[in-house]
């Protein structure tokens, strides 16, 4: 159903020209079949096969195989192209959801979805194509039976109806079973990632090594147990359905001829066409299998694509800086926010809490680990949508509408950071501008600048925070947000981000927002906040 439906988006142009070369194919299919049997029939007769009956014949194998291949080669192009909007759809769709939907979606399942699944599917549906061709095939070969003998037509077409019926109702049962796989193999996956992720622990510790891999073994043995099952009932399938095709010839040559008169004649043609519907009787079952799969597969795609579309914020994308770009005031008030699991039970609520970020001040955000102060950073720069409370720009509310607008006044520095490789949207930055921060970061003997890209991120985490640092001040942004950002550097750079860098953006007119540990430099800034299971309590001023 899926696949189907998959094939049916966008325009039909390129559908119904597969449609239509496949069942010229089919009938040129049909052509050959009934020039082999002419061909046949005057050998029996003791006549010369005439040089039209060849050439018709050559032309007609020509054609078919030419028509066959344009289509296969059309089928495979349509199913990519497909796959290609399907999987930019997606992603399209991930770069306006809000922050709350993909950290609820995980890391894995998005990656696993849009990775594992896509790319199996680009693999499996043109052989699923060709198995639909081979549909076509069998359809014309029935059609050429019942040129030959209605009755013929009757009984060969309604026993590979019956035999493709209970293979498919078999079929089936099996599905479930593929969808335990699926599970089981995400499993393995998690399971196998201890030992790549935490491949330093591992080897530091023997006993816990032993114990992910005694476990691993479990996990790896019962999925081994569910395929092998799956593939034992496979092979049962596969052997009622070549079963099913010699009882299709013994039906036509053994018991046909005891019911019909006249049919003697024409029985040998029929075989050759029963014979003919074999290849494309054995393509259909042995898709089968790989339908069901790349049928789940879309399943866990479509329903990604729902959940994505679930949370999708209505914001339209900012492309020029921020409308609030020299803004006076930030105002948060009463901003209540919650972490809730999937039964909808708050987990951690921050606030109610009231703030106010003048233009050009430096506030440093302080508190206990949990406290609750990310997640302030994050309400505050509008990544999270407040459950209530509002966020207003020098009077003017912050809604769906001008989230996207409000959120370009800010370049931030989280602890879970991403760092990208080059300037992505900052396209306009002098190179100089670059190296002179590089050097200035005492990256410049690490990391050069060229064509929009840094050189290498394989750095310390202290570096790395450095590297994103240059790129928060090419940004420009009005405001800075901080999260921890001095915790990974040396007391050398430590002293500068709060002796210099932070002065610095304030004589620039920037604001600052810092999450801090270091009591040691809180008299560098403006006001402190403290933040305590949630709550903000007023600043004290420096
Ligand atoms: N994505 C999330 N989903 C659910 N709960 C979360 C999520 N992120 C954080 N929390 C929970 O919210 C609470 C506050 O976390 P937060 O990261 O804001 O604290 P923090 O003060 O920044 O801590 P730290 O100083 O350790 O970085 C914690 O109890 C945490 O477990």
């Amino acid at each position: 159903m899926h696949i189907l439906r998959l094939l049916n988006t966008g325009t039909a142009t390129g559908f119904r020209r597969i449609l239509v070369v496949t069942c010229l194919a089919g009938l040129a299919n049909a052509g050959v079949l009934g020039m082999i049997n002419q061909a046949a029939e005057q050998t029996a007769l003791n006549q010369p096969i005439g040089t039209d009956v060849l050439l018709l014949y050559i032309c007609l194998a020509i054609f078919f195989f030419l028509a066959d291949r344009a289509s296969l080669r059309e089928a495979n192009r349509l199913v990519q192209h497909k796959l290609e909007s399907l999987r930019l759809r997606i992603v399209g769709k991930i770069r306006s959801v809000d922050l709350r939907t993909l950290e609820n979606l995980g890391h894995g399942e998005i990656f696993a979805t849009i990775a594992q699944e896509i790319n199996h599917l680009s693999q499996t549906l043109p052989l699923l194509v060709s198995a639909a061709q081979s549909a076509f095939l069998l359809v014309f070969c029935l059609l050429y039976i019942a040129l030959l003998s209605f009755w013929a037509f009757l009984v060969v077409g309604g026993f590979i109806a019956l035999g493709l019926a209970v293979f498919w109702w078999r079929r089936l049962s099996l599905d479930q079973a593929l969808a335990q796989i699926h599970g089981q193999e995400a499993e393995m996956l998690d399971n196998l990632a201890h030992f790549t992720k935490g491949f330093q622990e591992i080897r530091l510790n023997a006993d816990k090594n032993d114990a992910l891999f005694t476990r691993f073994t479990q996990v790896v043995d019962d999925l081994q147990t569910q395929v092998v099952g799956i593939g034992r009932k496979w092979v049962v399938l596969l052997q009622f359905s070549n079963a099913f095709l010699y009882a299709l010839v013994g039906v036509v040559i053994f018991i046909l001829p005891l019911f019909f008169q006249g049919y003697t004649d024409v029985i040998y043609k029929i075989t050759a066409a029963a014979i003919f519907c074999v290849g494309p009787v054995t393509a259909i079952t042995a898709a089968a299998p790989l339908y069901a799969k790349a049928d789940l597969g879309l399943g866990h795609v479509a329903r990604l694509e729902r959940r994505l579309s679930q949370g999708r914020m209505a914001t339209p994308p900012v492309l020029t800086g921020s409308a609030f770009s020299g803004f006076s005031t930030i105002a948060c008030q009463d901003l209540h926010f919650a972490y809730r699991d999937e039964t909808g039970e708050a987990v951690f609520t921050a606030g109610p809490f009231d703030l106010t970020l003048q233009r050009g001040e430096t506030v440093f955000l302080v508190g206990g680990n949990g406290s609750g102060k990310s997640t302030a950073m994050k309400l505050i720069c509008g990544l999270y949508a407040a459950d209530a409370g509002a966020i207003s720009v020098d009077g003017v509310v912050i809604d769906a509408d001008n989230r996207q607008d409000y959120r370009e006044l800010f370049a931030a520095i989280f602890t879970d950071f991403h760092l990208f490789d080059g300037l992505y949207g900052l396209a306009d930055r002098d190179k100089a501008e670059v190296e002179r921060l590089l050097t200035r970061m005492e990256l410049n003997g690490k990391v050069s600048f060229a064509d929009g890209r840094f050189s290498t991120t394989s750095l310390s985490t202290g570096q790395r925070k450095r590297l994103a640092l240059i790129v928060a001040m090419l940004e420009d942004r009005d405001v800075y947000m901080f999260d921890e950002w001095a915790a990974d550097q040396d007391s050398h750079f430590r002293d500068i981000f709060y002796t210099q860098l932070l002065p610095e953006l304030k004589s620039r007119g920037k604001t600052v927002l810092a999450v801090t540990h270091d009591d040691r430099y809180w008299s560098h800034c403006d006001r402190r906040l403290t933040m305590d299971l949630g709550v903000l309590t007023a600043g004290t001023r420096t």
